[in-house]
């Protein structure tokens, strides 16, 4: 049966997912959007400091009690957790948790699937393949039909700059060798798409980053502006996308300039993230395009350094529910 709840997988139980699911649903509680935590049950309760949680079912009931407590689609975990202190024994239940709520979302009897952050290293321990949630989920959703162009593509967004990225996680000096054309049309035209459907952008404009200083000074200081971004920037008009570029990073996110593009295209991770956390670290929402599924997270990591303090801020994840709950939305009425 399908509902408008959203499933949150709790992430790194260690971390500040546990604290800052607790203290969302204590802001949002009344005023929605729902949604179900899909983690322990146990580890939520003694995290929430207090918060009244409730094991459910499934969506169904999770709706119907959200107002009254905390509702958890208890996936338990197999050892004690510490806070601050991440363990590869819990990767098997974290990984089981982004299954479970991936699983809901493309069964469609959740609206979309938020998901509180996880540290990367415990799992690759495990044996965990991917290099994050993007790249999971992509694996996860990819035998499901998508009208649209396929992802994934990391979105980044805060107040009116909204950033994607053409790699992700990847050591820097691998990403010269990283940026092909083929992959920056691919990443553009996803963003392109998304900004229609997901954001309701009717025309989008595409401001597209170079990767060098001066946007590679003529070939001075870099050749990749004039072998690859160029090329693809006009691969990209070609295929009907407003895209622009490429332009030099430093000049691309003062305020004027966010007005003269709906989305940034960057070449790396930090070239994206910097300005989004600069612009707002406690708002930023980071948005997996071009999945079958919508999905959205905390724009922060897992923060085991004031994880059971009671410190960590909500604001983030709460951006992350908002935004999935309005995308949803947008792709019901489509
Ligand atoms: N969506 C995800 O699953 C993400 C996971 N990570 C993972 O998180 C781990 C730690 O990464 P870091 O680079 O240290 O970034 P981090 O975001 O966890 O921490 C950076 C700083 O922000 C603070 N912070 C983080 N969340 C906060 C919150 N809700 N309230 C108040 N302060 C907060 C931390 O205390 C720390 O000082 C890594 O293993 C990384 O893989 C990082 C980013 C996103
Ligand atoms: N720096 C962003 C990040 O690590 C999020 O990755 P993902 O788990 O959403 O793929």
């Amino acid at each position: 049966m399908k509902t408008d709840i959203l499933a949150l997988s709790v992430g790194d139980p260690a971390g500040v997912g546990p604290e800052i699911i607790a203290k969302a649903w204590g802001q949002l509680r009344e005023t929605g959007p729902a949604f179900m935590a899909v983690g322990d049950l146990q580890s939520l309760a003694a995290a929430g400091g207090g918060v009244k949680v409730k094991a459910v079912t499934g969506p169904v009931e999770a709706a119907k009690v959200f107002a009254d407590a905390l509702p958890v689609l208890d996936t338990p975990l197999q050892s004690p957790v510490i806070a601050g202190q991440p363990s590869s024994a819990h990767a098997a239940q974290i990984i089981r948790c982004i299954e479970t709520g991936a699983g809901l979302a493309l069964s469609g009897a959740v609206a979309g699937l938020v998901t509180a952050p996880i540290a990367k290293a415990p799992l690759y321990e495990a044996g965990f393949k991917f290099p994050g949630h993007t790249e999971f989920l992509a694996e996860l959703t990819a035998p499901a039909p998508y009208a649209g162009a396929r992802g994934p593509v990391m979105m980044l967004t805060a107040a009116d700059l909204r950033a994607t990225l053409v790699t992700i996680h990847q050591a820097v000096g691998t990403v010269p060798a990283a940026l092909t054309i083929d992959r920056i049309v691919a990443a553009g035209l996803v963003t392109a798409q998304a900004l229609k459907t997901d954001f309701g952008i009717a025309q989008p404009r595409l401001a597209v980053a170079a990767l060098n200083p001066h946007a590679g000074e003529g070939g001075a200081l870099g050749r990749e502006e004039i072998e690859t971004i160029i090329p693809a920037v006009a691969a990209l008009r070609a295929r009907g996308v407003d895209a622009r570029g490429p332009s030099p990073a430093d000049s691309l996110f003062h305020p004027d300039a966010r007005k003269t593009y709906d989305g940034v295209l960057c070449m790396y991770h930090d070239q994206a993230l910097i300005p989004v956390k600069m612009l707002d670290f406690w708002g930023g929402v980071n948005v997996t395009l071009g999945l079958p599924i919508v999905r959205t997270s905390p724009d922060h990591g897992t923060g085991f350094d004031i994880a059971g303090r009671g410190l960590a801020r909500p604001d983030s994840l709460i951006a992350a529910l908002r935004l999935a709950a309005e995308i949803a939305a947008r792709r019901a009425a489509s």
